[in-house]
């Protein structure tokens, strides 16, 4: 082995090593990227993933790297979904989604460079799929492909094993764990969300008379189901974990692809959504609880659910955002149980009292 070759394998062995160092799935793409770059010298590599709404599938490009190192970083939870390209049948992509196989794309059919598309993970064309596309003169040899499919080979390892350690073990929703980054990173990647959220200024309770489309907030919901106990008590805790998956599952029908749906534990759920006004949030929960109350569970018949929201603002950290939400749910379980109630509205009519400070500043 020459001296350029030995120095050629320990800097792509070293590449890889320093792949597996990642602690958290952010910054894998990117890295991914980085690597393949320097090891292929494309024109570009862009990756996107597939996000859903129902049965609407759109591409998110959430990165693209050049030789000169312009990249571009979005978060699913911020897409605007209705602006995105949809995944269309018969396309390289989608034909790269449906056999799980790299497809080529010659400059002639996509413009002046040579187009090579690889699934990013194994599972074909839908939700949470997604692809990467390397840009380049000429089309890529063997030798490079068979280098780029067992750099995704680590890749997909490392990434199947973040999501493993993000997701209830029960209903596959995201865990308590992963809440609290995504939590973080949602203000984060708002500027202008961030901007009021690290000044510590109080939520507008007119927020449903001033807010646009174009100035969405986030909400929290926690959602409780009502006298869980007993269907345990009569049925026993199989059925239990069942009625559990269900709920998960009309959760994932109800709220939309870039919605975040969380297992906190026993029959408690979070959902962090994205909505410009507090009436369409309260709305969509409203569905949530009514999809509930109309689904019959094999055996044990009609359950419902009771549920606290709130926005999030005024700088508050999560467990005090949790902590409000946790107080209409509360409120919702002593009158009655089976309703959707919002932290902000109760607090307007004196219905609770606030006891926790936002930061030092007194909401309302
Ligand atoms: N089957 C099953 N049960 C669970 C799980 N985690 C918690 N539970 C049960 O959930 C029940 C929660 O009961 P409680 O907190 O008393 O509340 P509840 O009966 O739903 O009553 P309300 O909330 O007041 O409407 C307990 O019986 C727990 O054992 C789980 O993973 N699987």
């Amino acid at each position: 082995m020459t001296d350029h070759t030995s120095v050629k394998n320990f800097h792509l062995i070293d590449q890889l090593a320093t792949l597996t160092d990642h602690r958290e799935r952010d910054g894998l793409n990117m890295h991914l990227a980085q690597m393949l770059m320097d090891v292929i010298k494309p024109l570009s590599i862009s990756v996107s993933l597939v996000m859903s709404d129902r049965n609407d599938y759109r591409w998110i490009p959430v990165l693209h790297l050049r030789p000169d190192a312009s990249i571009q970083l979005r978060d699913p939870l911020h897409a605007d979904f209705l602006s995105l390209d949809q995944v269309r049948e018969g396309t390289p992509r989608f034909r790269c989604l449906e056999m799980n196989l790299p497809v080529a794309v010659d400059a002639a059919e996509s413009g002046a460079t040579h187009l090579t598309i690889l699934p990013l993970f194994v599972g074909g064309a839908k939700a949470d799929s997604g692809i990467i596309e390397i840009a380049s003169s000429n089309r890529l040899p063997l030798h490079e492909l068979a280098i780029v499919d067992r750099m995704l080979h680590v890749y997909r390892n490392m990434h199947s094993m973040f999501l493993y350690s993000e997701r209830d073990v029960l209903t596959g929703l995201a865990n308590r764990k992963s809440f609290e980054e995504t939590f973080y990173k949602s203000l984060h990647e708002n500027p202008n969300f961030y901007a009021s959220w690290a000044k510590g200024i109080a939520p507008d309770k007119n927020i449903d008379r001033r807010s646009s489309e174009t100035n969405e907030h986030f909400w929290l919901a926690m959602v409780d189901v009502d006298h869980f106990k007993q269907v345990n008590d009569k049925y026993g805790h199989q059925i239990g974990d069942e009625v559990l998956i269900l709920i998960a599952r009309i959760m994932k029908n109800t709220f939309r692809g870039y919605d975040r749906v969380y297992r906190f534990g026993g029959e408690e759920f979070v959902i962090l959504m994205r909505s410009a006004w507090h009436d369409t949030a309260m709305a969509t929960l409203e569905r949530f609880r009514k999809n509930m109350e109309e689904y019959l569970f094999p055996q044990v018949g009609c359950i419902t659910v009771s549920i606290g929201m709130n926005i999030i603002n005024g700088g508050d950290p999560p467990d005090v955002v949790c902590n409000k939400a946790d107080q209409a749910v509360y409120y919702a379980k002593r009158h009655g149980r089976n309703q959707v109630c919002s932290y902000m509205s109760l607090v307007e009519n004196g219905l609770i009292e606030t006891d926790v400070k936002d930061g030092g500043i007194e909401l309302f």
